[in-house]
């Protein structure tokens, strides 16, 4: 057992606990990061599945992003943008697939003056809405007791315009079902991408990828920590008072005066605190969970797509698979699906058996781009359910009226202990930009007390 002393602790390797680490150290403080797995990166992981390079977690970048977009510049990392050349697809109610360009869906007219007005009515309500202080906004608490799908039915009847806009949030972002979260979160959601059109806009948000992967950002950063990260670390104990803390973690205990918790806080009470956590966090904490979905991945000999002149892009409410993009790899002459299976209905594909759920996800993909897209050379589903150190994706949202009730003291420090995570951002919110300002935001805060203490003993 090898026992440490550092000014901080980190308990998790992510982009936020990474970003942490690297930032207090720059001031000058020292560090220990401990990680749970056997590698860093959390919900960012690039590997080689069967000679093909899969981003199995996070990937995209979006313009918006500015901390990441900062960080991927300091690491001197260059992004591609994704194929989008052609026409995108669209498989509506009755079925039918039609081709498209722009981001509204190709619906029935009544219906997609339904939708535009709908985004105009979200844009202007998200425009209100401060990411950093949802719970503050006009009606927060109302917004906040009354799930999506209810204030969707309550806006409109027409079941196909209220489904694509479910969709936006529901099955893309938070990955739970629309009745299992607020309006005040979808508009949360929306308004750390800036707007809900942000959202909508396929090129927007989903614009570039990084050459080589986005888990070269954990990856460098703890090469500039070198032996400060631990690896095969989980915490199993946190002993806390006003002096400091002392992280109990397998193989190494570290001694600190303050510690920074940077993992999802679905798993804070994988933790033993001693003393307990106060009553606040016992009972916030219970209303925090993750949403669910199955990433897949399909490649192919050559991006076949393309030939027809689709751009890869697909969406439909209908579909086993709602949305599904061109993935391919920077300079890469296969071609790349990535397909998304959400919620209810990942929790259906992983009720078959492994082929019978491969099949069912490739028809669904065929639907889109024709009967090619069933003969993948590699087939691969990123299932981070069963990701004991991470329990679902993308990220973690409130319950109904959560929000509202627990938001503002999610990021609170406790004494010494302070939380840092992409499920608690206001910009970036369940992204990796959050994780990278969450991050930043913790360590700045130790840095400035510890630096009011130095001023105060000199
Ligand atoms: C499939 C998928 C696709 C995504 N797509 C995108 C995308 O395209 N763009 C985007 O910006 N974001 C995307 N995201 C979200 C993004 O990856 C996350 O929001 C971000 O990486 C979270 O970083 P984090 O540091 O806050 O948390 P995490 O990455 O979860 O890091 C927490 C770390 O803590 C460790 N840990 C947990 N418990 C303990 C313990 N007791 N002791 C020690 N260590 C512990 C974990 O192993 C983990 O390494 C995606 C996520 C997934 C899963």
């Amino acid at each position: 057992m090898t026992e440490i002393t550092r000014d901080v602790v980190v308990i998790g390797a992510g982009a936020a606990g990474l970003t942490a680490a690297n930032e207090l150290k720059k001031a000058g403080l020292s560090v220990a990061v401990l990680e749970a797995r056997d590698r860093v990166g959390g919900r960012l992981w690039t590997d080689v599945i069967d000679g093909a390079m899969l981003e199995i977690g996070g990937q995209w970048v979006s313009p918006d992003q500015d901390a990441l977009k900062d960080t991927l510049a300091e690491l001197g990392l260059e992004t591609y943008d994704r194929y989008r050349e052609g026409d995108s697809v669209y498989i509506g109610q009755d079925g039918v697939l039609t081709r498209f360009t722009g981001e509204i869906f190709p619906v029935k007219p009544d219906t997609e003056k339904v939708i535009v007005e709908l985004i105009e009515k979200l844009d202007a309500m998200v425009a209100l809405v401060d990411p950093d202080r949802p719970w503050e906004s006009p009606d927060a608490e109302a917004l906040d007791s009354i799930s999506f799908e209810e204030w969707l039915k309550q806006q409109t009847d027409d079941t196909e315009a209220r489904e694509n806009i479910a969709l936006f949030i529901a099955g893309a972002m938070l990955t739970k079902p629309a009745h299992a979260f607020s309006t005040l979160q979808a508009l949360l959601m929306a308004a750390s991408a800036g707007s809900f059109s942000n959202l909508v806009d396929a090129d927007f948000i989903l614009d570039a990828r990084v050459v080589g992967g986005l888990q070269q950002v954990p990856l460098l950063l703890a090469e500039r920590l070198g032996d400060d990260v631990h690896l095969n670390a989980p915490v199993r104990t946190l002993r806390w008072n006003d002096e400091g803390v002392t992280a109990e973690a397998e193989g190494v205990t570290v001694h600190a005066r303050r510690v920074i918790i940077a993992l999802a806080p679905v798993l804070y009470n994988r933790i033993s605190f001693v003393p307990a956590l106060p009553r606040r966090q016992h009972q916030m904490h219970q209303h925090i969970s993750m949403g669910f979905v199955i990433k897949v991945h399909a490649v192919y000999d050559r991006p076949f797509w393309r030939e027809q002149g689709l751009s890869g892009t697909a969406f439909s409410p209908y579909e086993l698979s709602h949305e599904a993009y061109d993935n391919t790899n920077h300079g890469d002459e296969r071609g790349t699906l990535v397909g998304f299976v959400s919620d209810k209905n990942a929790d259906g594909v992983f009720a078959l058996s492994a082929e019978e759920r491969k099949e069912r996800i490739l028809e669904s993909l065929s639907h889109y781009y024709g009967p090619e897209a069933k003969n993948p050379v590699v087939y691969y589903e990123s299932d981070w359910g069963s990701e004991e150190w991470t329990r679902g994706a993308y990220a973690a949202s409130f319950d109904l009226g959560g929000l509202h009730r627990y938001g503002a003291d999610l990021r609170t420090p406790v004494g010494p202990i302070s939380f840092a995570c992409s499920d608690m951002a206001g910009a970036g919110y369940q992204h990796v930009d959050g994780a990278i300002r969450m991050g930043r935001l913790a360590a700045e805060r130790i840095v400035a007390e510890e630096h009011a203490l130095i001023g105060a003993q000199a």
